[in-house]
Formats: structure tokens, C-alpha cells, sequence
């Protein structure tokens, strides 16, 4: 493709990503270059490079086109066109040389308009950051959440905030079920993928710049896996043992649940739960692909009996609750724009039913363990301190208690936080909590594998599942 025809199709990236504007904008951009196969993986990587450069600094692109009506230009004039023009000037390329690249020709896109010409004159001389702007517009973060981000990071906030404006790195897992980190290692750098290990997690290796790690035998093989430094840390948190009984009650596409099987050396049993039947059903390949057995799945539906039978029973029950994903910001920055105070309000006491649902299973002496990938205190040690207040049968992990998977500066504490400035990981936090030990006669039994879960290992036909995510 041509550098215009690349800008073309990334102002339809940004196109259809502002029609569905409640859709991630990663799903729209995967559903984009399906429908256009024909764009090759260096053209794809190129307009999704622009797109993902408009989005991660858009409040900046939309303070340099503020309303002038007395010249003709209002905001409603800025448009996908307009911002990617401002990318590629703010990026260095020359005015007149962003204005030759709208040629109208063939592939290209069409001129610019004079409301459009007269916005670019504006930018001459100036910079993508201005002293002028504040800081939640320099920094990319909604205007309503700056006093929670302020209480949270305090001086911190600046750094904390410059950081999660970075491209994220890609983290790999190793599988400890089929090879060692140091033979993933090796069969990445046969594969041509340059790694190293990582410092927190004890599995993980972190890949310089995009490779194209889905393609390479080692991810095929199922040696290793794609997982975030910090979901790997989740995961050691919560400690299985083998032979342990485990509930992963929000499996999702079951990121954790793998790294978790992993620890169980695939001995015990580990149920993955969920709400959403597609993200169970996306689980089964992954599963397959890393050679797990020792996990089923189940869909909770309301009225379902499958946890009142099972209550008291299991040794580690995670709670990876849905959340408002502010910690994930660096791999979605369109998720800024599109969290709501009313979004908030909703997962709040949402949260709160799913932790005490999930608590039930817990049996005495097991642990539980809340986590989110949010930076909000409101989601994290709030909502944790509330379960606590309401449940005295519960207490937060003492030292001794906690992983020892975990690295030595997040040992201490029941509840930990990651983020990407302090520990180069996506936002995370974690609290591990303790049942405490005191059985009583109207315990159920151990159960066994509940009517309605699906074997795991049941995905022998090719194209079964879905494709691996991030989480
Ligand atoms: C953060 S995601 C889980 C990611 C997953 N653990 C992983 O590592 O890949 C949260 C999940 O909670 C699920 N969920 C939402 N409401 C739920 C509920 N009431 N009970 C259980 N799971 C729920 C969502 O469908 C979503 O898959």
C-alpha cells in the first residue's frame, strides 16, 4: 500500500471505531481487517500504528482545534481526517507534505477542505504537548476521575499517568506443563523472537517491540502463552496447590485459570467459572493448546443450584471481577473515552455481589482472592474493606500467609497493587484473604464435577475455541 493509501484506511479505522463508540476499539479493529483481508501484515501494523497513536493522544489532538466560529471552523469539524493529519504533523512530517498525502487520487483520501486547511495552519509551531493544557488533558485522562487518580497517586500521578500513555510491552507466560522458562526462551529465540525474563514473575518474558509471537511454534506448541507480567502475578497470589479444589469464578477467557492449572501441575481440579458463554467457550483452545486436564467449565445462570451445592468446598476460589479496566489503559486507550461515572456506580455494587456469591465457596481455611486490572481504590481496597467488614469470618492474609510465589516486596501485605510506572506491568491489584478455620456440621461434602460443566478436554476438532487474548 501506499503511505496514502495506509492514512486512508486508518481514517476508516477511526471511522468505524467512532460509530460503535461503547465497542472496544480493538474488537472493531479486529472485525476491520477481517472484512479486508487483503491488507498485508506490514500495511495492517502501519494503520493500526496511526489509529492507536490518534486514540492514546486525543484529548491533546482535540485542544488544538478548539471552536473558531468567526473563521468557519467549529468542533464538529474535526473529524478522524482532521486528527490523523494532526498525527502525522505532530509525528514531523511538514503541513504541506500531511496536505499533499489528501491527493484525492485513487487509494488516497480526498482533499482537504478549506475548514480543514485553516484548523492544520493553527498547529505551525506548535507541539502535540503545551504548557497550557492541564494536566488530565496532557495526560489523557477524564476530567471527572482526576480527583480519584489524585487520592490514588498523589505525587505520583504525573509519572504514574506519562507511563500508562505509553505502547504497552507484550509479556508471555512460560508453560511450566510442557518446558521450563529457560527452554521457552530458547525455542522463542529459534523462532526468531528476541525475549527475556521478567523481574516479578518468576514465569514471564517480556518481548522487545511487536513481534509476531501468534504465528511462532513455541505459542502453537503451547510453551508459552500471552499474559500480562501482572495477571501472571494474580495468578501467584492466589497459589493452588496440586490436588487443590479451585473456583476461578470470573474465568472470562480463562488467562488465569491456565497460569493457575500450571501451578496445579494439572493435579486437583479447577473450575472456570462464568457468566458469559462466549468467554467460556473461548477458553476451551487455549486449554487444549497448553495441555491442561485438570480444568472444567461453568456457566453460572441465574437460579443455578451449582453454587449452593458446592458451598464451603473449595480450597482457593479467585475472583477476577469485571472492573472498570482503568489499569489496562496503556493496550486500551479508547477505554478512557469511553468509562462513565455511571459505569462506575454500576460495577461498584456489582462487584460487591459477585465477592460475596464467590466468598461461599470458599471452605474454612481456604483463600480467597479479589483482583481487577483497575487503578480505583473504590474498586480495589474499598471494595475489599468492605467485604471484610461484613464477613469477620474472613481476614486478609498476615505475612506467612501470603504467596511465596510472589515476589518479596508484595509478600508482606494481603493486598498488593501493580502499576505500570512503579512495576512495568499493566494496573492490577489483588487482596488474598483467609477463611477462617472453623468448620461447621452443615458443611456440603466435597463435590464432585458439576452437572452442566463441560470437560475441558473436549476440543479435538480443528477451529474449536477462541483465539488467545492478552488477560
Ligand atoms: C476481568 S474479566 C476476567 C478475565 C479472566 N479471569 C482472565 O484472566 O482471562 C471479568 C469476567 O467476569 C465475568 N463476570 C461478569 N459478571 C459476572 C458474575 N456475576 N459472575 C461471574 N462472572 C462474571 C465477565 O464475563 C468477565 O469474563
Amino acid at each position: 500500500m501506499t503511505p496514502e493509501a495506509r492514512l486512508a484506511s486508518a481514517i476508516d479505522l477511526l471511522n468505524a471505531i467512532a460509530a460503535a463508540p461503547r465497542r472496544p476499539a480493538d474488537a472493531t479493529a479486529n472485525a476491520f481487517f477481517r472484512e479486508r483481508r487483503f491488507i498485508g501484515g506490514g500495511d495492517r501494523r502501519a494503520i493500526a500504528q496511526l489509529a492507536w497513536n490518534v486514540l492514546r493522544n486525543w484529548r491533546k489532538l482535540h485542544w488544538h482545534f478548539p471552536d473558531r466560529a468567526a473563521e468557519g471552523f467549529s468542533t464538529a469539524d474535526v473529524t478522524p481526517r482532521l486528527l490523523c493529519a494532526a498525527m502525522l504533523h505532530f509525528e514531523g512530517m511538514a503541513l504541506d507534505d500531511v496536505a499533499r498525502m489528501f491527493s484525492g487520487e485513487r487509494y488516497a483520501p480526498a482533499r482537504l477542505k478549506a475548514p480543514e486547511k485553516l484548523a492544520l495552519s493553527h498547529l505551525a509551531g506548535k507541539k502535540l504537548a503545551m504548557p497550557q493544557q492541564s494536566n488530565a488533558v496532557r495526560l489523557e485522562y477524564p476530567d471527572w476521575l482526576a480527583p480519584a487518580l489524585e487520592a490514588q497517586f498523589g505525587p505520583d500521578l504525573v509519572p504514574e499517568m506519562a507511563a500508562m500513555g505509553q505502547a504497552p510491552t507484550l509479556d508471555l507466560r512460560a508453560n511450566l506443563l510442557k518446558g521450563t522458562r529457560e527452554e521457552a526462551l530458547r525455542e522463542l529465540a529459534r523462532a526468531g523472537l528476541t525475549a527475556k525474563p521478567t523481574t516479578l514473575s518468576p514465569w514471564g518474558l517480556r518481548l522487545e517491540g511487536r513481534q509476531p509471537v501468534t504465528a511462532s511454534q513455541p505459542f502453537r506448541d503451547g510453551l508459552v502463552e500471552i499474559q500480562d507480567e501482572g495477571s501472571q502475578l494474580v495468578a501467584a497470589a492466589a497459589a493452588p496447590k496440586p490436588g487443590q479444589r479451585v473456583a476461578d469464578f470470573c474465568a472470562g477467557a480463562a488467562g488465569k485459570t491456565l497460569a493457575m492449572a500450571m501451578l496445579m501441575e494439572n493435579r486437583g481440579q479447577i473450575v472456570a467459572c462464568d457468566v458469559s458463554e462466549p468467554r467460556l467457550e473461548g477458553a476451551a483452545k487455549r486449554l487444549k493448546r497448553a495441555g491442561v486436564h485438570n480444568a472444567t467449565r461453568h456457566l453460572l445462570t441465574a437460579g443455578d443450584k451449582w453454587a449452593k451445592r458446592r458451598e464451603g468446598t473449595f480450597d482457593v476460589v479467585l475472583v477476577d471481577a469485571p472492573c472498570s479496566g482503568t489499569g489496562t489503559w496503556r493496550r486500551n486507550p479508547d477505554a478512557r473515552l469511553r468509562l462513565r461515572q455511571q459505569d462506575l456506580d454500576e460495577l461498584v455494587p456489582k462487584q460487591a455481589a459477585i465477592l460475596q456469591r464467590a466468598a461461599k465457596l470458599v471452605r474454612p481455611g481456604g483463600r480467597l482472592v479479589y483482583a481487577t486490572c483497575s487503578l480505583l481504590d473504590a474498586e480495589n481496597g474499598q471494595q475489599v474493606a468492605a467485604f471484610l467488614q461484613s464477613h469477620p469470618d474472613f481476614a486478609l492474609a498476615a505475612e506467612g500467609e501470603t504467596s511465596s510465589l510472589l515476589p518479596e516486596g508484595l509478600r508482606g501485605k494481603g493486598a498488593f497493587s501493580l502499576t505500570p510506572y512503579r512495576d512495568g506491568t499493566d494496573g492490577f491489584f489483588a487482596a488474598t484473604m483467609v477463611r477462617k478455620a472453623a468448620p461447621t456440621s452443615t458443611e456440603a461434602p466435597l463435590a464432585g464435577p458439576a452437572e452442566g460443566s463441560q470437560a475441558l478436554r473436549a476440543p479435538d476438532q480443528p477451529g474449536e475455541g477462541a483465539p488467545a487474548s492478552a488477560a
